[in-house]
Order: structure tokens, then sequence, then C-alpha cells
């Protein structure tokens, strides 16, 4: 698989919780890439957390940093990039997705809300319906995440390990194999 990815990254998108950051690091080991994720990039570099940063810098100087880490990691090859869940939302971010294979892990969200339901850490979810603010950012973003050359389908229950093998036995559908003159 890795020959047939010839080093291009693989950026795993979609919403919190769809499991990005969990299956990313899987597929990483398997294929022999390294790993990266934008919102750890983010919080490291500027030493404060995502709701320190959505708190006290708002969303839109978030959006940017986004921005920022993703225009430098694209510089790099044999990684895998989990993303956070709003990088879809800047049309220029995907000129860098596309530099290479864009996977959606399309969560429903009843079960995205299972997994963040105890979870404090994402400032959008901070709302009197968390349930409902989820299916409101899903149904506006659909149409980016779509956008995807891959979309995974996950089902309650499926293990980090059997989406990772999925993304895998998806890679070839999507990639063709150079043909030696
Ligand atoms: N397939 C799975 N089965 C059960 N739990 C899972 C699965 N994938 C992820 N989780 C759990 O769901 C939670 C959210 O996962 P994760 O942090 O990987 O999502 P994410 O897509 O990176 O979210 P964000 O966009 O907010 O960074 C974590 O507690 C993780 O352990
Ligand atoms: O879906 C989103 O907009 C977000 C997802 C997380 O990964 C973080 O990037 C942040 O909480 C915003
Ligand atoms: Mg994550």
């Amino acid at each position: 698989m890795s020959s047939l990815l010839q080093g291009v990254n693989l950026y795993l998108i979609g919403m919190m919780g769809a499991g990005k950051t969990t299956v990313g690091q899987l597929l990483a080991k398997h294929l022999g890439y390294g790993f990266l994720d934008t919102d750890s990039v983010i919080t490291q570099s500027a030493g404060r957390s995502i709701n320190q940063l959505f708190a006290e810098e708002g969303e839109a100087a978030f959006r940017q940093l986004e921005s920022d880490v993703l225009a430098q990691v694209c510089a790099y090859t044999r990684l895998t990039i989990a993303t956070g869940g709003g990088i879809i939302l800047r049309t220029e971010n995907w000129s860098y997705l596309h530099h290479g294979l864009v996977v959606w892990l399309d969560v429903p969200v009843e079960l995205l809300y299972t997994r963040l339901a105890e979870d404090t850490t994402r400032p959008l979810l901070q709302d009197a319906d968390p349930q409902g603010k989820l299916r409101s950012l899903l149904e506006q973003r659909t149409p980016l995440y779509s956008q995807a050359d891959l979309k995974i389908t996950v089902r309650e229950e499926q293990t980090p390990e059997d989406i990772a093998n999925r993304v895998i036995e998806a890679i070839p559908s999507v990639l063709k194999p150079q043909v030696s003159q």
C-alpha cells in the first residue's frame, strides 16, 4: 500500500469526534508514515488550549492558525494528518488538502454525540443543545466534506482498527498504480 501511495499524504477530515485523531495514528503506523494533528500543532505552538484560543482570540483567528499550519504541513510527504473538524470551511485550505489524498470519516450525529457527551474540549459544543449543534454543523458541512476523495461511513460497532483497515483497503480504488514503460 505504501508503494501505491508513493509518499502522498493522507488527510483525514470529518466532524468533531469522528475519530480523525484516533484512526489517523493507527493509519500512520500501518503505512509507516509520520503522524500530525493540526489541532495539536496549533495548541502546542500557541501554548494554549483550543477552548482558550476560541475564547481569547476568536474562531476567525483560530481558522487562520489552522490554514497556516496546513500550508506548512503540506510541504512534507509520508504523513497522515488528522485535521480539525472545520478545516474544510475555507476554500484556500482545499488547495492544500488536494495535494494529498483526502479521506472523510462520516459518522452519524447520534454516535458523535455519544462519544463527545462528556467532553468539554470542543468549544463549538458548549451549547444548550450540543446534539442539535452537531446536527446543524454536519448539515452545513456535508457538501464540503463530500469533496473528499474517499468517504468512509462509520458504524457504531466498528473499532478504530476496523476503520483504519477499511481506509487502507479503499485506497487502491482512488489511486491507480503507475504503469512502467
Ligand atoms: N471507532 C471508534 N469507536 C469508539 N470510540 C471511538 C472511535 N473513534 C474514536 N473514538 C473516541 O471518540 C472520541 C473522539 O475521537 P477523536 O478525538 O479521534 O475525534 P476527532 O475526529 O479527532 O475529533 P476533533 O475534530 O474534535 O479533533 C475519543 O474519545 C475516541 O477515543
Ligand atoms: O469542527 C470544528 O469546527 C472543530 C473541530 C476540532 O477539531 C477543533 O479544530 C475545534 O474544536 C473546531
Ligand atoms: Mg482530533
